[in-house]
């Protein structure tokens, strides 16, 4: 079964804007078929402007979804022609909660809603986009949906345990009904999937009052519209300049749709009608992800020849002097700087090519978030790793890695069994500007106040220690590392950050006694290791009865249910085919072996999985 207007939407171009995999799970039930382009728009509204916290949501919802809009307008110079954003939010006693910063502020959510009534409105923005000279047209369609909800009278321990769980960070209010949560709620009033992220219900209603009522079935081929039929592959096929035209005669159908409320002219959907029938709704998701690789292979190449370094010193530059600055054809030069125009990476003005803020934030072989060594490590390992891996996968590849490499056939199946490429790149510093990046979160993962002393093996080149200094002014850091590593802690403390808690000691974690701490750290260190258990076991012996110790490691998660985190874990598992696929469940129970108890779980990015584990006494 289908809800009739949602069948109607099968060949448009429905863009959701939005990065949450509840509404985009909600969504795809209902047989919605869509493209998911989150929103760039930071939520930073002035609440007190807004008469009411529903207007709120509601105006969030409709900037999420315009900004979008935009971006797609201007990058494809085309509209699509549907793009959806939602804002979830909850309000107790006049205050909006949106989500969490930190765990801290996760538990102060909680405890206001403990034991207490409150709404959630989750405010929608369905625009309608069509190109009119050019220009982008919009016509935004809002409304918002509450829900009251009950949490029952619970216990701190309870809340703090929840809070471990992990689950509230990235959600309104700090808790998920639909999940673990809803062990929190004892009564709902209202649509509970407005709760979870999206009212269906009242979006399909309104999609109904906008798109006409259900036609009836097997209309016969004489009733159709006179109007002309929306042929949706090539109005959504790459359009070169002098394509506007195709953009218009697309728009000018999709205004056909009015967006009056309820009003006449919303009833009619001229065009297209039959072709619900015979087409498939254009997969463009798909194709873009086809298409991906070149994408991916044009960012590194731009990164390798050091375009966003060129443009950042000496731009706007125009093709031809990029050319002739970076040695490379002129013809070339002006195809790759297209292709970065169109992935956001450049901007392209009357005097050339210049970096866009994320570029020159992220791409610059230089500066505290650089992704740029990150790139050329996936352009020179991962990329050879990709390519080969129908090979990767065959069996006789998979024998001949579970035993020890040798010889040169061997070695060719399988590079380097021991490591594998994430590890490497861990190691190998390549990470640095996302080490940087993720440092806070997995800083604050936790509630680290019982400890007093801290131990960084390894270190992760002092990207986590002036962190944790940072969120836990009680705890003195030692990062122990290689004496080569000594260097990148020492740059570290010229920069003005709460260092003086942090000291740095030589040594080797793999084979030197571990420096005395009450907690460990661990970052990277396990995966692809294969005695993984030998070094946790010489953790174990240095860590003290109710010592504890604090795992941080890529793709752990194992619930593949979690779109984001559940693809990046498939993905490495994929590349790493003949690795044992080590998630959470392994680590707890090698934890939980070795005498440690209580491990916990914090999923705090899509990067990074934590896990604090506590030393039971003996
Ligand atoms: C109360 C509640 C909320 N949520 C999630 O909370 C986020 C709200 O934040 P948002 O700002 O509206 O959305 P987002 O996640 O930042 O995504 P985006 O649309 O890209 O802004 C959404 O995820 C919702 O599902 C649940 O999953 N379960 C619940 O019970």
């Amino acid at each position: 079964m289908m809800y009739p207007v949602i069948r109607r939407l099968l060949h448009k171009r429905v863009v959701l804007a939005s990065a949450s995999p509840r509404r985009q799970e909600i969504l795809s039930n209902a047989g919605l078929k869509f493209e998911v382009v989150p929103s760039q728009f930071k939520e930073t509204l002035t609440k007190a402007s807004f008469p009411t916290p529903s207007a709120y949501a509601v105006e969030t919802a409709k900037q999420k979804a315009l900004e979008v809009a935009h971006r797609i307008y201007q990058k494809d110079l085309r509209a699509p022609d549907i793009v959806i954003g939602a804002d979830t939010i909850v309000v107790i006693e006049g205050l909006i909660l949106e989500k969490p910063v930190d765990r801290q502020d996760a538990y102060s959510m909680l405890c206001r809603l403990n034991g207490k009534e409150h709404s959630v409105f989750t405010g929608v923005a369905i625009v309608h986009c069509s190109s009119q000279d050019g220009r982008l047209h919009v016509d935004v369609s809002e409304f918002h949906e509450e829900t009251a909800v009950t949490f029952s009278q619970l216990s701190d321990e309870l809340l703090w345990d929840y809070v471990d769980s992990g689950e509230p960070m990235d959600k309104a209010g700090g808790y998920g009904i639909q999940a673990l949560g809803s062990v929190l709620v004892e009564q709902v009033r209202g649509d509970v999937l407005n709760v979870v992220g999206f009212p269906l219900n009242h979006f399909c209603r309104k999609m109904a009052e906008l798109h006409g009522p259900p036609r009836p079935a097997h209309r016969p081929q004489a009733q159709r519209d006179s109007a002309p039929t929306t042929d949706t592959s090539e109005s959504l096929s790459d359009v070169a300049p002098g394509g506007a035209g195709s953009h218009r005669a697309r728009s000018d159908e999709g205004r056909g749709h009015g967006r009056a409320q309820g009003g006449a002219q919303g009833r009619g959907h001229p065009g297209s009608r039959d072709a619900d029938c015979d087409l498939p709704p254009f997969p463009t998701g798909l194709l873009e992800l086809i298409d991906g690789f070149k994408a991916s292979k044009a960012l590194f190449t731009a990164c390798k020849l050091k375009v966003f370094d060129l443009l950042d010193d000496e731009g706007p530059l125009r093709a031809v002097d990029v050319a002739s600055k970076l040695d490379i054809s002129e013809c070339g030069a002006g195809r790759l700087l297209d292709v970065c125009v169109a992935l956001g990476l450049l901007d392209k003005t009357d005097r050339g090519y210049r970096n866009t803020e994320l570029a020159g934030l992220h791409l610059l072989s230089r500066g505290e978030h650089s992704l740029h060594s990150l790139a050329l490590h996936c352009d020179d390992h991962a990329w050879p790793h990709v390519a080969g891996l129908d090979r990767a996968l065959r069996p006789g590849a998979a024998a001949a890695c579970s035993q020890p490499a040798s010889g040169a056939e061997a070695g060719a199946a399988c590079p380097d069994c021991s490591q594998s490429p994430d590890t490497k790149l861990w190691f190998s510093g390549a990470t640095h500007g996302l080490a940087r990046l993720t440092a806070r979160q997995v800083a604050t993962a936790f509630d680290l106040s019982r400890f007093s002393s801290a131990c960084d093996l390894g270190g992760c080149l002092g990207a986590l220690a002036p962190e944790l200094a940072r969120a836990h002014p009680g705890l003195r850091v030692t990062v122990f590392d290689l004496p080569e590593a000594a260097e990148h802690v020492a740059c570290l403390r010229s920069t003005g950050r709460r260092t003086e808690q942090v000291r740095f000691v030589p040594g080797d974690f793999l084979k030197d006694r571990l420096p005395e701490a009450d907690l460990y750290i661990a970052c990277g260190l396990l995966r692809g290791r294969p005695d993984d258990g030998a070094l946790l076991s010489r953790i174990a012996g240095s860590c003290p009865p109710g010592g504890g110790l604090l795992l941080v490691e890529l793709a752990l998660h194992e619930d593949a249910r979690e779109a984001r985190p559940g693809l990046r874990r498939a993905l490495h598992c994929l590349l790493h085919p003949r690795g044992p696929e080590r998630g959470l469940s392994h680590h707890r129970r090698l934890l939980e072996r070795l005498g440690f108890a209580d491990v916990r779980v914090a999923h705090t990015s899509d990067v990074l999985d934590v896990v604090l584990a506590t030393r039971a006494a003996p």
